[in-house]
């Protein structure tokens, strides 16, 4: 996940790959809190690791469930059936819906019949959105509610015992959320000791997720009977029972930015999501069929679906999206690539989610350029031809950050592409932690548009560092130019690869599987980090460095490190030889005392004594060297900018080079 406060995309291109979704949430928290509520064990496979689930998770745990999570495996449940373990607890629910309307009936009965007191409570926006037509359906069965805020809002207490009246019809709204449908659905069983008969008022909105209910209800052994979408009866005697193993499907919701990505920008070879397709619980996946009716090619399978590019521009489409209102946001995008304004209706429900969607997408669309109109429960938005460079802002909405990040492919409409700030990145947490890393998986970008800082000096500037510290913050790749030698060195090696034999040590080099992450350095699978710094992979490095063929690849390998979002690159020629078109080149000094007395701290730091004087001596003689070798000798690009970080922490070199970075951005500095 990007942690941090802004990532910048950058023109991107063209689409092609397979892409696994995530769990979806919807059926994740049903399934964690129908498991919760059986007696017994479930073993939970391929649950949604985000936000939403970890506080359901967290409400288990507190309500006195066994909850294990498996690193890489299943989640097993052990259910407190329909007893209340816990008789108090104080639950946050963060911004997530389908913990927070579900666990309050399901807690506001249990407490009703057993005693107890329960707190639920989220962040600030949970805190705005409504709750009070399940409240009322809920007091008026007899459950004893406290109002902790704003009436008709979260936090909530939720006390008893009560008398329950379930011989009358519980009513309920179902026109602001179905989740108050459905949370009545999963908490009734509990208490159904004769026939409760749910009835909606009001027409019922997003009716696909109580599909999802009902389907995930039957699954857990409740058969409810219904009467179309007016009236759902769940029979007495209803008793949760545990189907042992659940597998939860990929999300749906999450699929649509692929699906427009693939019809976007999928020319040749199709972006194939796996996870879900035609026989999907979730009614998200008819997110299809909109982007079919806007221009997309798609196929599907029982578990799959494969999307390209059809029509170009996309249609302009009319559509009501009361059946996929998490979806719709995406067409709101797509609407910019079409030939023709789209107009999005009945999303009122828009209103009162992680924010208020059609303020938001009204607003950032507007910031693109583009012309929008908005109503009380509709958006209507014109396609794009002159594209601004925008900053995005998010509004904690993970569905705002995801289907902004397809505003990118604007190069494909226009001749002047521009980039795409979205800030506050971490927001798809929610749902998707790493949804842009899956996004940069399968999208290319114009090599000469991805953004490149490079970095060079004399040994031990603490370039490495500060080239970390950058691509940190600002979410993109590094290069370790340097390591790739001692890597070919170390990989031919291994392999026994003379080292008289250029043409294989090239082949070598050219198929180094080299990663750098979070400091470490990757050699397929393994972690080659200490390695490296060997003095017997030096000597191999030099050896290697000298072939004209391990040259030529690893200028290749050092060029294909230029991907979406960016890169930092590190060496002693990444601004004069490899990336001399680099938008911002830093050259890194520190006085000859400075860097003796940093690599004497190192040497003392593993145990190894050694004397500054003679590490002075020393790397002044290797800098005379740098500077006068035939090949690549080390000296700044005229274009770059000195930075003497002798006097400076780490973290003022850093943030000088941002501010040096932020210069020459095209996004405002941020308000
Ligand atoms: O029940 C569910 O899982 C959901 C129902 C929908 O909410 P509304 O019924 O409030 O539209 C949807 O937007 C939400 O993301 C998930
Ligand atoms: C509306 C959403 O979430 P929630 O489940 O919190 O309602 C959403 O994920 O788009």
């Amino acid at each position: 996940m990007f942690k941090i406060p802004f990532l910048d995309l950058p023109p991107l291109r063209s689409a092609a790959g397979t892409v696994r979704l995530p769990g979806s949430k919807s059926i994740s928290n049903r399934v964690l809190l129908l498991a919760g509520l059986s007696e017994g064990r479930t073993v939970v496979h391929d649950l949604l690791a985000s936000d939403d689930t970890a506080v359901m998770l967290d409400a288990l745990r507190a309500l006195g469930c066994g909850v294990d999570v498996q690193a890489g495996g299943p989640v097993v449940i052990d259910g407190i059936g329909a007893t209340v373990k816990v008789a108090a607890a104080k639950l946050f629910l963060g911004n997530a819906g389908t913990a927070m309307r579900p666990l309050t009936a399901a807690l506001a009965v249990l407490a009703a019949t057993q005693g107890g007191s329960f707190e639920v409570s989220g962040v600030p926006r949970m805190h705005e959105r409504p709750i009070g037509d399940l409240v009322d359906a809920l007091r008026g069965l007899g459950c004893a509610i406290d109002d902790l805020g704003k009436p008709g809002y979260p936090p909530l207490r939720l006390h008893g015992p009560s008398k329950l009246r379930l011989s009358e019809a519980v009513r309920v709204r179902g026109d602001v959320s179905s989740q108050f449908l459905t949370a009545l659905l999963l908490a009734l069983p509990l208490v159904a000791e004769q026939d409760v008969r749910i009835e909606v008022i009001g027409e019922l909105i997003s009716k696909p997720y109580v599909e999802i209910t009902l389907a995930l209800l039957a699954r857990f052994g409740i058969q409810v009977r219904r009467e179309g979408w007016q009236a759902f009866v769940i029979p007495a005697g209803s008793r949760y029972r545990s189907p042992g193993e659940v597998f939860v499907e990929g999300d749906a919701s999450s699929a649509s930015y692929f699906v427009a990505l693939g019809a976007i920008a999928a020319t040749g070879t199709p972006i194939r999501i796996e996870g879900v397709g035609s026989e999907s619980l979730q009614g998200d996946v008819r997110f299809a069929e909109a982007a079919i009716a806007m221009g997309a090619a798609v196929t599907t399978g029982p578990n799959w679906l494969e999307v390209k590019r059809g029509q170009w521009p996309l249609r302009g489409i009319t559509l009501d999206c009361n059946h996929i209102p998490d979806a719709a946001m995406t067409l709101a995008v797509m609407a910019l690539y079409a030939d023709s304004p789209s107009t999005l209706t009945n999303i009122a429900s828009w209103r009162v989610k992680e924010t208020d969607r059609i303020v938001a997408m009204a607003t950032e669309l507007r910031k693109l350029g583009a012309t929008v109109e908005e109503g009380p429960d509709w958006l209507r938005v014109e396609p794009l031809k002159a594209w601004r460079a925008a900053s995005i802002h998010t509004y904690d909405d993970h569905r705002v950050a995801m289907c902004f990040s397809l505003a990118a492919f604007n190069g494909l409409v226009t001749e002047a592409a521009v980039p795409v700030r979205i800030l506050e990145p971490y927001c798809v947490a929610k749902t998707f932690p790493d949804y842009f890393e899956t996004l940069f998986g399968v999208v290319t970008a114009r090599s000469e548009e991805v953004p490149v800082l490079t970095v060079d000096g004399p040994t031990a500037s603490g370039k490495g560092t500060l080239a970390h510290e950058l691509a940190e913050s600002l979410g993109y790749h590094v290069l370790d130019s340097g390591a790739l030698y001692r890597a070919t060195g170390l990989a031919a090696e291994r392999a026994g690869v003379s080292f008289d034999d250029g043409a294989a040590l090239g082949r070598v080099a050219a198929g180094l599987k080299l990663r750098f992450t979070d400091y470490r350095v990757w050699l397929g699978d393994e972690d080659v980090t200490d390695a490296l710094r060997w003095e017997s992979t030096g000597q191999l490095a030099s050896r290697v460095a000298t072939v004209p063929e391990v040259r030529e690849a690893l200028r290749q390998l050092q060029l294909d490190f230029r991907r979406p979002p960016g890169l930092v690159a590190d060496g002693r020629d990444m601004g004069t030889a490899i990336f001399p078109g680099a938008p911002l080149k830093v050259f890194l000094t520190a006085s000859s005392l400075t860097r003796a007395d940093r690599r004497h701290k190192q040497l003392m730091a593993k145990g190894i004594s050694a004397n500054i004087e003679s590490l002075r001596d020393d790397l002044e003689a290797r800098d005379a060297r740098d500077k006068t070798r035939p090949t690549s000798p080390l000296t700044p690009a005229q274009d770059a900018r000195l930075l003497d970080n002798s006097e400076q922490t780490i973290e003022q070199s850093r943030d000088l080079v941002l501010s040096w970075w932020a210069e020459r951005s095209p996004f405002k500095p941020m308000a």
